[in-house]
């Protein structure tokens, strides 16, 4: 797939702090890219950066095409940023701070009324356009950065924690509209603390800490930390049921708890009932058979923890 953004060698110190060591990355179009890490840990800089508000030390990032270091306008046109802290005027009405941003973004004025309307509405915002936004709610504001953000319809946004002042129904429709920018092509660079959130997002993530330390799927992360993924309860026939389990080629490693079984198998579709049938054969009761899922999470604190263990 056509890369959106290449990210090569990022360096960046404030002083003698050294923040960004070397990110590498390539981000294909039409994704939600996960953006994971510690405080501190050099996000929100490599989010400034590829929004052209702070320079690199050094290292190259080119987004669509246009190299950051040469045409920071035209990727200017192209993207759209979403901080934690909205960045809007507060003595402005919302109106009047829409206008402002889509005069900045030259956003032709024939277009500009229905633009401002139509997205207003979408986020819930419509009722309050004459209001000024510092009297809005944090919540409200938060939205309204997003409708600056998106208003000349960029084609890589970059999301900073966005959801974080958010209502679960207000999250839950950003996030089905942050779904619907990718399906339609847009790349999405999405930052949370939440990693339930980047579970259900994101296409790919990279957890970094001034450099990169990982670069997987959401489902690859999982499977990584997950020892057992089946769970097996045979009632009361456990010292036989153990007997199979261990002869089963199905299984690869198994933890017995009194009459429940932890397994690890290659393949749960197909290994499972190959699984029952031998129990149910050997006149075994199988209560349940289930998956057992490890969150994000949990993968996530993991690596935190071999990583501090491996300093
Ligand atoms: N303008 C600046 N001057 C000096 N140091 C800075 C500046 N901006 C950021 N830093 C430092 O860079 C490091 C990374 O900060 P950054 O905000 O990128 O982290 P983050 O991963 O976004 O963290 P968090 O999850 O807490 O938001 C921190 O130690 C921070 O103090």
């Amino acid at each position: 797939m056509e890369p959106a953004i290449v990210i090569k060698d990022l360096k960046k110190s404030f002083g003698d702090k050294k923040v960004l060591d070397g990110i590498s990355l390539t981000i294909p179009k039409g994704t939600i890219f996960g953006l994971l890490g510690p405080n501190g840990a050099g996000k929100t800089t490599s989010l400034r950066i590829l929004s052209c508000l702070i320079e690199p030390t050094s290292g190259e990032v080119t987004i669509l095409g246009h190299q950051i270091s040469k045409n920071k306008e035209e990727i200017r046109k192209k993207i759209g940023c979403v901080t934690e802290s909205p960045g809007v005027y507060d003595k402005l009405s919302l109106m009047d701070n829409l206008e402002f941003f889509a005069s900045c973004y030259q956003i032709p004025k024939a277009k500009r009324a229905s633009r401002i309307e139509y997205l207003l509405r979408q986020f819930d915002l419509w009722e309050r356009r004459n209001d000024p936004a510092g009297r809005l709610s944090k919540g409200m504001k938060q939205k309204l950065s997003i409708v600056c953000a998106i208003l000349h319809d960029p084609e890589v946004l970059f999301l900073d924690e966005v959801t974080a002042n958010l209502d679960p129904v207000s999250t839950r429709k950003l996030k089905d509209l942050i779904r619907d920018w990718a399906a339609s092509g847009k790349t999405i660079i999405f930052c949370s603390h939440v990693l339930a959130e980047i579970d259900e997002l994101c296409h790919e993530f990279a957890i970094i800490k001034g450099e990169v330390i990982r670069l997987t799927t959401p489902q690859k992360f999982r499977e990584e930390w997950t020892t057992y993924n089946v769970l097996l309860d045979v009632g009361s026939d456990s010292q036989k049921s153990e007997q199979i389990i261990k002869a089963s080629e199905e299984v690869e490693e198994y933890k017995r708890t009194e009459d429940q079984f932890h397994l690890r198998v290659a393949n749960p579709k197909t290994s499972n009932p190959q699984l029952i049938k031998k129990l149910v054969a050997a006149d075994i009761t199988v209560n349940y058979i289930t998956p057992i899922s490890v969150s994000l999470e949990d993968s996530y604190l993991s690596l935190l923890n071999q990583e501090k263990e491996a300093i």
